[in-house]
C-alpha cells in the first residue's frame, strides 16, 4: 500500500554516487555499479585500506595514505580511524545523492 511504496522510495532515496576519483577507489576494493548505500561507501574504503596494506601493523588504528590515490582524495598523508572527520568531509566533497 502507501506506506510500502513510501518504504521503497525511502529506501531508494539513501543511495549516493561516488564522484569519479572516488568511485575507482571503491571499484578497486570490489564495488559494483555506481550508487551505494553511505555504510556500502564505508566498508568498501575499509576494505580498499586492508587490501592495499595502508593501516600501519602495529598500530592498526593508523592509516597511512600519503602516496596512494586515498591519500590525494583526503589532502592527508596519514589519519587515524579514531578520527573520522576528515574521511566525513572528502566524502561530502565526492558524494552526490543518487535519489531518483
Ligand atoms: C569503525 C570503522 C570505521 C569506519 C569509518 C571510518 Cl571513517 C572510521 C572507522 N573502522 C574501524 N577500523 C577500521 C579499519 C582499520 C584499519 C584498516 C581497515 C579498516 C574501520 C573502517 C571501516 C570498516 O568498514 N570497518 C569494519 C570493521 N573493521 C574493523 C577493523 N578491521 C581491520 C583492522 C586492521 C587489521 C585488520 C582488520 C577491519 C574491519 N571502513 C573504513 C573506511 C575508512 Cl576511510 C577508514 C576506516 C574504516
Amino acid at each position: 500500500a502507501a506506506e510500502n511504496a513510501c518504504r521503497i522510495a525511502l529506501g531508494q532515496a539513501n543511495q549516493v554516487r561516488p564522484k569519479l576519483p572516488l568511485l575507482k577507489i571503491l571499484q578497486a576494493a570490489g564495488a559494483q555499479g555506481e550508487t551505494f548505500t553511505l555504510k556500502e561507501v564505508m566498508h568498501y574504503l575499509g576494505q580498499y585500506i586492508m587490501v592495499r596494506q595502508l593501516y600501519d601493523k602495529r598500530q592498526q588504528h593508523m592509516v597511512y595514505c600519503g602516496g596512494d590515490q586515498l591519500g590525494e582524495l583526503l589532502g592527508l598523508e596519514s589519519f587515524s580511524v579514531k578520527d573520522p572527520s576528515p574521511v566525513y568531509e572528502m566524502l561530502k566533497q565526492n558524494l552526490t545523492s543518487a535519489a531518483v
